[in-house]
């Protein structure tokens, strides 16, 4: 059975590129390694809504909760690709798990709910879903400013054209983002975590220091 690490953080910090960089790195080592990405944009039918939402062509859903449930129907709905990914290479990554989910839709509750939220969407996914628990989970953490600048440089998207989604043109819900997943890693909340600073001076690291910090924890 793979091992399955999970990379974090809130949107522009580098998580896509530092999964990508790992997965050639590892295979490059010999290691047999696959990436899998959430939101499954336009190939599950709670991807579908969720890209849509994002974009704004539909409501963003009222609730935290509804909005939690989709993204967890989106995992739950790839969990047989998971599981094959998982038996088939040594190390599964995650460009964005549960975690994210725990940190977004936590953020978009009272803050005395926060906990509560958080607890509920773990016991949902890995719960009733049955989805399995990351083996390690780094954070990336950069300034929100500068993940701010990296968001404005990301290639077209799948799912809109706008330079920000809903939740990217939030700066609060960001900064709350921020700090749940903090919380967190503190409390090892969905198994151990790491912290990797993607940033340094005020710019990005260049991707293959990150990349060997991560396989350094890894
Ligand atoms: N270490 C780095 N050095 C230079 N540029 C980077 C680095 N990491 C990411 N970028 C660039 O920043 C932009 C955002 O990166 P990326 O898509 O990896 O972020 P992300 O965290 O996956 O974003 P999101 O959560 O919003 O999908 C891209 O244009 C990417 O090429
Ligand atoms: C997987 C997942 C994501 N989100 C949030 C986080 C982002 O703002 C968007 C989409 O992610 P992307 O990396 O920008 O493509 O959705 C979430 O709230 N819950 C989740 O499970």
């Amino acid at each position: 059975m793979g091992k399955l690490v999970a990379i974090e953080g809130a949107d522009g910090v580098g998580k896509n590129t530092a999964s990508r960089g790992l997965c050639d790195a590892l295979n490059a080592a010999g290691r047999s390694a696959t990436v899998i990405g959430f939101p499954r944009y336009g190939e599950t039918l709670a991807g579908v809504t969720i890209g849509r939402f994002l974009a704004g062509e539909v409501p963003v859903p009222v609730t935290p909760h509804a909005a939690a449930v989709l993204y967890a129907l989106d995992r739950f709905e790839w969990l047989p690709r998971i599981q094959e990914a998982l038996a088939a290479h040594d190390v599964v990554i995650f460009d964005r798990y549960i975690a994210s989910n725990m940190a977004y839709q936590a953020a978009r509750m009272q803050s005395g709910d926060t906990d509560a939220m958080m607890a509920w969407i773990a016991a949902l996914e890995t719960g009733q879903f049955g989805l399995p628990v990351p083996a390690l989970s780094i954070y990336l953490d950069t300034p929100w400013e500068l993940a701010r600048a990296m968001i404005l440089q990301k290639a077209q998207r799948s799912y809109t054209d706008q330079s920000f989604d809903a939740y990217e043109a939030d700066i609060a819900l960001q900064q709350r983002v921020r700090a749940n997943y903090e919380s967190m890693v503190a409390a090892a909340l969905l198994g151990p975590w790491r912290v990797v600073r993607a940033s340094e001076g005020g710019a990005m690291r260049p991707p293959a220091a990150i990349v060997d910090e991560i396989i350094a924890h890894i």
